[in-house]
């Protein structure tokens, strides 16, 4: 089973002061294939300077990235990272945004359009190709994001607060898209947020940071999503009393001071 995993990592950012605190410290995770790990933690805790540890985008100053025990370093189609405000080419139509990846690595245009096509039909965007992503609504141009990760068929799904516009609803629906992409896709997934609720109902795994220095306080399993996806309600599960209880000690959980544990 493919694992993606930080090792000790500790991050500085670049600072002319010699005494900037880290960032990150000696911080361990590891992510398998077929696993949905989320992270939890205060504003500043260091969610987003372990994601872009984990997707090539930032160098860890000590410690190590490696993937099935390979080092690695920089960014790659394994790992691929789906963006809060979608990144997308405004200017290129859903097909040709989702296409793109196909097209870097010189799959041919018909060929394209065909995986395109059909990616965007798997996240609920069938037949919609045609159209430019400023005619898209938050919630579609969110699912063209996901479909164009998927595109270059990777490893690992890293996702940052990836439904954080979106209204309540749709946000429930993307929530439900997002279990049902990633148990199709077998890949391991790797999601910030700042929402308890989608935590525990996303989560294989729920990881909360402490901040100053960024290290897990809490690694914990549930299987909420998994449910879900075994055919029972969303609505039933979130309002299940383990739901609840489990919910209340998470926030309890992000507000207090920690003992260090390894994931
Ligand atoms: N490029 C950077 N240069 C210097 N410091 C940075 C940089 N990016 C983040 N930081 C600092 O690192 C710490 C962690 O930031 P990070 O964005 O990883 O936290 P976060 O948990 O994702 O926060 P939020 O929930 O508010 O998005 C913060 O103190 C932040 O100010």
């Amino acid at each position: 089973m493919s694992e993606l995993r930080l090792h000790a990592v500790s991050l500085t950012y670049a600072s002319p002061r010699s005494d900037t605190p880290s960032v990150l410290e000696r911080l361990t995770l590891g992510i398998s294939r077929g696993e949905f790990v989320v992270v939890l933690g205060q504003s500043g805790s260091g969610k987003t300077s372990l994601l872009n540890v984990a997707a090539g985008f930032l160098e860890p100053t000590d410690g190590r990235v490696t993937v099935d025990g390979q080092a690695v370093h920089g960014p790659s189609a394994v790992r691929a990272v789906v963006f809060q405000d979608d990144a997308l080419f405004p200017w290129l139509s859903a097909r040709d945004n989702v296409a793109f990846p196909l097209r870097l690595r010189g799959v041919t245009r018909d060929e394209r359009a065909r995986r395109a096509d059909a990616l965007l039909a798997d996240v609920g965007l069938e037949g919609q190709g045609d159209k430019p992503i400023w005619a898209l609504s938050g919630g579609m141009r969110q699912r063209v994001g996901i479909a164009r990760a998927l595109a270059s068929d990777p490893e690992f799904l890293l996702m940052d607060e990836p439904l954080g516009a979106l209204d309540a609803m749709t946000r429930d629906q993307m929530q439900e898209l997002l279990l049902a992409v990633w148990s199709r896709s077998n890949t391991g997934a790797l999601l910030i947020t700042h929402s308890v609720e989608e935590a525990l109902f996303l989560a294989t795994r729920v990881v909360v940071l402490a901040a100053h220095p960024g290290r897990i306080a809490l690694s914990q399993e549930f299987d909420f999503g998994r449910r879900f996806l075994a055919g029972e309600a969303a609505r039933a599960l979130k309002s299940e009393p383990g739901f609840v209880a489990a919910r209340e000690e998470l926030i309890a959980s992000i507000h207090q001071p920690y003992f260090e544990v390894a994931a």
